[in-house]
């Protein structure tokens, strides 16, 4: 299998206080791999790192082999496409300009955008469900719909590997479910900071899980998901049932 993005003994600290340390993990073609941790375990910090918006304090972060930091921002913004948690809501663009923003890595500077742009952007946007939306001003969306325009634009990227920290966090059910379900059938790889231990189960081909910074495990949901990792990491008593495909998980009650 093919190494994509890797993470090498990352650290990061913050006014003294070490928030990722001894992180490793490696992604391979086409998987989409869960990070998971309780509030303030650093998915969104890994997140960053991975898509070298942070540079580490110590550690690299390889893409295809390569260091992300030796990439001009050009050259990684062809390869790697991120989704941050808040996405800005005062954004003065229409949602097709927004979306549009993923195709700027891929003309020269200054160029006006293409008949093939503008078709990737509505190809994304179907992909998303936010076809309705185009011709709208982004500040005046929902919650949801921002969220699903900006993976519309981090699709239109092409990226080889697509960074998405809690994608599911402003969306309905469906909407979840539909765009899981999306992220796991395309062939980019993707690297998911995710609360939803069953949502993870599901679409997740590998999960890793942090805790105060660090791996405390990792590998297929239906592995790592134990009553007792969830009881030592979230602090909490679970039910875990074994599906054909996977697990099912029932929280119980705060331990
Ligand atoms: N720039 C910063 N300055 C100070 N503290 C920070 C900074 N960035 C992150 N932290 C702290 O690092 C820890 C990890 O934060 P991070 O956002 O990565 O966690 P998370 O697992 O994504 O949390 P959540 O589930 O709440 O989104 C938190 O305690 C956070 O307050």
């Amino acid at each position: 299998m093919t190494a994509i993005l890797q993470a090498h003994d990352l650290r990061w600290s913050v006014r003294g206080r070490t928030i990722i340390r001894d992180v490793s993990m490696s992604t391979h073609a086409g998987e989409t791999v869960g990070v998971l941790g309780p509030n303030g375990s650093g998915k969104s910090t890994l997140i960053r790192l991975l898509a070298g918006l942070r540079p580490c304090e110590s550690g690299q972060v390889l893409l295809e082999g390569r260091p992300i930091g030796r990439l001009s921002k050009r050259a990684l913004a062809r390869k790697v496409a991120v989704v941050e948690q808040e996405a800005s809501s005062s954004l003065e663009l229409g949602v097709e300009d927004v979306i549009g923003l993923g195709r700027i890595p891929h003309r020269p500077a200054w160029a006006p955008a293409t008949t093939a742009d503008r078709e990737r952007v509505a190809w994304a946007a179907g992909q998303t469900d936010v076809l309705e939306c185009l011709d709208r001003s982004y500040s005046t969306l929902s919650g949801g719909e921002r969220q699903r325009v900006q993976i519309a634009r981090a699709l239109a990227q092409e990226p080889t590997v697509l960074l998405l920290d809690e994608p599911t966090n402003h969306l309905d059910i469906r909407h979840q479910l539909e765009l899981l379900s999306l992220v796991r059938s395309t062939p980019v790889t993707s690297v998911v900071a995710l609360h939803d231990l069953n949502l993870a189960a599901t679409y997740c081909d590998r999960v890793f899980v942090l805790a105060g910074g660090r791996v405390v495990a990792g590998g297929p949901p239906s592995t790592v998901l134990t009553a007792e990792l969830i009881a030592d990491v979230y602090g909490v008593r679970a039910r875990v049932e074994p599906l054909e495909h996977g697990v099912s998980i029932r929280v119980i009650e705060p331990l």
